[in-house]
């Protein structure tokens, strides 16, 4: 939001709490990038207050409406309040950031698919405050719809002018953003990575490089690559040859890293485990695909983090 608006664009936030839009409408927003802080007013609503409240005028004629939320705050309140906002005068576009599967079907309930997209991202942002953002590393994004357009050209005019703006304008805020036609090629490709490096991640308590540090480690890595690769094409995606490579250049250029799932873990928070993991073993039961590993993560996952999500923390002594 706040390299958009610096950009010029007209930007408003949604906050879950009336306490965070409150301290943004007073404070602003600051963007830590590098050294440098700068310090951005865009106005802020809350999802508490808007759950039950008219939505205001501003909101209704959204043009985009960008979903940073996880896949586990998705709640139906929110969904219903994502609905509302894409139904307004003009109709607002939906564009899901979420790492995973899952949420376009659970979306598409409340939203017209025609007005869903998808996003997939290698920027790297971290909340620091309630009103503090740091931008960790620079990447690329990919945005399309999130439902047919299959075959390249057949989009319709309406919906290739909406994409070419919004590239446009993620371009223009410095983001590195390309069109695409095969949105679900490219989020199952960041599901084959996301479900090597997070489970293994959170379970060894290392750092994204490190997984690559012993064989024990990478002879994991591969069995989890090879039964993810078996499950995506047995849903008819196309999985790139390289992903092998894919994975081991993230874990290099990202090697200092906590992954977003070993941040979970560490902090005792509901991991998005089962939109990851969850997910490949879900679709691999539908076609009868062994898959130990996924299993096994996913169990081992679930079972480090407090049922309630409350405590959890660094290592017991
Ligand atoms: N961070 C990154 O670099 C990348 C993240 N992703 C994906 O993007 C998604 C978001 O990740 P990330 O930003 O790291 O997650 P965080 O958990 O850091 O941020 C999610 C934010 O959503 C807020 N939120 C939750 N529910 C609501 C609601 N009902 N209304 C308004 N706001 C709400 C939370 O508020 P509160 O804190 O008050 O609970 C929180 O600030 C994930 O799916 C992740 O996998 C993908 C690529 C890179
Ligand atoms: C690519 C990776 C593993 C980078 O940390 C990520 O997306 C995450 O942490 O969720």
């Amino acid at each position: 939001a706040a390299k958009l608006a610096a950009a010029g664009a007209d930007v408003a936030l949604v906050a879950r709490t009336e306490r965070q839009a409150a301290l943004l409408n007073g404070e602003g927003l600051a963007l830590r990038q590098g050294d440098t802080e700068t310090v951005c007013r865009v106005p802020a609503y809350s999802f508490e207050r808007l759950a039950e409240d008219r939505l205001p005028e501003r909101l209704e004629g959204a043009d985009w409406i960008m979903l940073t939320v996880k896949q586990q705050h998705l709640s139906e309140p929110l969904l219903a309040l994502l609905g509302a906002m894409a139904a307004g005068n003009g109709g607002g576009r939906l564009l899901c950031f979420q790492n995973g599967i899952g949420h376009a079907e659970r979306l598409s309930r409340f939203v017209h698919p025609s007005r869903l997209f998808l996003a997939v991202t290698t920027e790297g942002a971290k909340k620091l405050s309630g009103r503090e953002v740091a931008h960790t590393g620079a990447g690329s994004t990919w945005i399309g719809p999130a439902f047919g357009n299959d075959e390249p050209g057949t989009a319709s005019p309406e919906i290739d002018n909406a994409q070419k703006k919004a590239v446009k304008t993620l371009n223009e805020a410095g983001f590195r953003t390309f069109p695409s036609n095969q949105m679900m090629e490219i989020v199952w490709n960041k599901l084959l990575i996301n479900a090597v490096v997070n489970p293994l991640t959170a379970l060894l308590r290392v750092r994204n490089g490190e997984l690559l540090a012993t064989e024990r480690r990478i002879g994991l890595m591969r069995r989890l690559l090879d039964e993810g690769t078996a499950v995506a094409k047995a849903c008819g995606i196309p999985v790139r040859d390289d992903v092998w490579e894919q994975i081991v250049d993230v874990c290099a250029k990202t090697a200092d890293n906590a992954s977003s799932m070993l941040q979970d873990v560490s902090s005792g928070r509901p991991t998005e485990i089962d939109w990851i993991n969850g997910a490949i073993v879900e679709r691999a039961r539908r076609f009868g695909i062994p898959v130990p590993v996924h299993e096994t993560v996913c169990d081992l996952v679930k079972a480090s983090v407090p049922e309630s999500g409350q405590t959890g923390g660094p290592l017991s002594p």
